[in-house]
């Protein structure tokens, strides 16, 4: 028997895409602008699942859910919902919700939830393999604010493109994760995806990670080894810290790409690759060319497109999209069902300033929802780091790496006025720009700023 579904949403392109979909995946689906119209349906015919959007014109998803399960229709009820709403959808799973899902819907994550409600009673085999799915699949969140939209405009631009591209950002700003998504966005998405983090490889054996070897080509190459580019083949090799690798290794990488062919340390034999490269870096890789630490030709190489992310500070509008977001990541994680954060909490979260970036904001949610007694997260279970003050205008004097990770027009700017607002004295503005001497001199160099 073919399963119905009922999409309740006022949406209609959404709805007309969702229902073509599903149709395509073997549903039969009808669709219902507002609540009213989904109560007449509902009166005519059933369904085997409802997969409702929390707003309507008429009155909310909440309502529908209500109204059925007063009449004892037990019916599988999926709500959809943005993450600004997501603790109402938490409050619609206690009120009988089968289950939620967050806008912009995931395909492949709504299919598994349509699937699971409508089967229920998974064996226990099949739960551990739902919690080991959860664990390994990259949810993820894009963010609502202008910094957040700048970046996945680019990064939807250039995701279809062969370019090489370069993403510079301090730690725990998702440089990782925006380069997957790059990867599920382009053509390579059914290819592989292999991230190095070349700031954990030791020396010795990066050329052997990126190129593989054969038996014997060195002690310790006890059996042959695929590296790195054979295994992304035709996919996209991610490179993390790259300004971390050594000068011969970069040499050897440069060449890999240029010829689009390696070789296994050890033999001969030369092995085609097609590879598109995403490269990450939270240093400053000009300073590190103009240091001769980093090879100019390999930096053009790996930058035909560079991606600037954005420092969580420098996003406050997304701090607690995100921090809802991992709430309901964490509350998966380890069974529990915090709704939220109260106004305390919230606006702990909203003042702090982030250096660790979502990393931190992760971590700092997970502990939280683990200490919670109650069923929201109080400013004191976000522990006692984040209590901090944010950093105000008139913290000008920054660290030396959030000075770096502007981009050049940015850094421009600030040279110019440090050196206004220090009447030109080179010193006072290293020092407000939180800079060495040098470095400032070198970049009055590079950006051609008259000493
Ligand atoms: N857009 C996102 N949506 C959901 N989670 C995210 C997103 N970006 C980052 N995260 C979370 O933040 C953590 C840090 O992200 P990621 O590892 O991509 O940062 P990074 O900038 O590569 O850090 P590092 O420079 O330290 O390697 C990830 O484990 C992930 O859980």
């Amino acid at each position: 028997m073919i399963p119905s579904i009922l999409i309740v949403e006022d949406d209609l392109t959404f709805s007309t895409m969702l229902k073509t979909w599903l149709g395509k995946k073997g549903f039969e689906v009808e669709t219902a602008s507002t609540q009213a119209k989904a109560r007449k349906l509902l009166g005519t015919r059933s369904f085997d699942l409802i997969l409702s959007d929390l707003r309507l014109p008429d009155k909310d998803g909440m309502s529908l859910l209500s109204w059925l399960r007063e009449q004892q229709n037990e019916v599988p009820f999926i709500i959809m919902t943005s993450y600004a709403e997501i603790q109402s959808a938490v409050r619609a799973m206690k009120e009988g919700a089968t289950d939620y899902i967050s806008k912009p819907i995931q395909p492949d994550e709504l299919l598994k939830k349509i699937k699971e409600a409508i089967q229920p009673g998974p064996t226990e085999a099949a739960t551990e393999k739902k919690k080991n799915a959860s664990q390994t699949t990259h949810s993820f969140l894009e963010g609502e604010s202008e910094e957040a939209r700048k970046l996945y405009n680019y990064v939807s631009l250039v995701a279809p493109t062969q370019m090489s591209v370069l993403i510079n950002g301090a730690s725990g700003t998702g440089k990782e994760y925006v380069a997957h998504r790059i990867h599920q966005l382009s053509k390579r998405a059914d290819k592989p995806f292999i991230a190095i983090d070349c700031g954990s490889i030791p020396k010795d054996l990066a050329a052997s990670e990126f190129f593989g070897h054969v038996k014997g080509s060195f002690t310790g190459a006890l059996s042959d080894k695929v590296g790195a580019f054979e295994e992304a083949n035709g996919g996209t090799l991610f490179l993390d810290e790259i300004g971390n690798l050594s000068y011969e290794v970069q040499v050897q990488l440069l060449r890999a790409l240029q010829e689009r062919r390696i070789r296994r340390i050890g033999s001969t034999k030369e092995i085609e690759v097609d590879v598109r490269l995403i490269s990450a870096t939270n240093e400053n890789l000009k300073e590190a060319i103009a240091k001769g630490n980093f090879r100019e030709d390999l930096y053009h190489r790996i930058n035909e497109f560079t991606l600037q992310m954005p420092a969580l500070k420098d996003r406050p509008e997304d701090i607690l999209l995100f921090a809802n977001f991992f709430l309901d990541q964490a509350n998966r994680e380890l069974d529990r069902s915090l709704i939220g954060f109260d106004a305390e909490a919230s606006e702990a979260l909203q003042k702090y300033s982030w250096p660790g970036n979502l990393r931190q904001l992760k971590n700092v949610v997970k502990r939280a929802t683990l200490l919670a007694q109650g069923e929201f997260i109080t400013a004191k279970d976000l522990g006692e780091e984040i209590h901090e003050r944010k950093l105000t205008e008139d913290d000008r004097v920054k660290p030396e790496e959030s000075f770096m990770l502007h981009d050049e027009e940015t850094e421009k700017h600030r040279i110019l006025k440090a050196l206004q607002q220090t009447g030109n004295n080179k010193s006072k503005a290293a020092a407000l720009l939180g800079i060495d001497r040098k470095t400032l001199y070198n970049k009055l160099k590079l950006y051609q700023i008259p000493q």
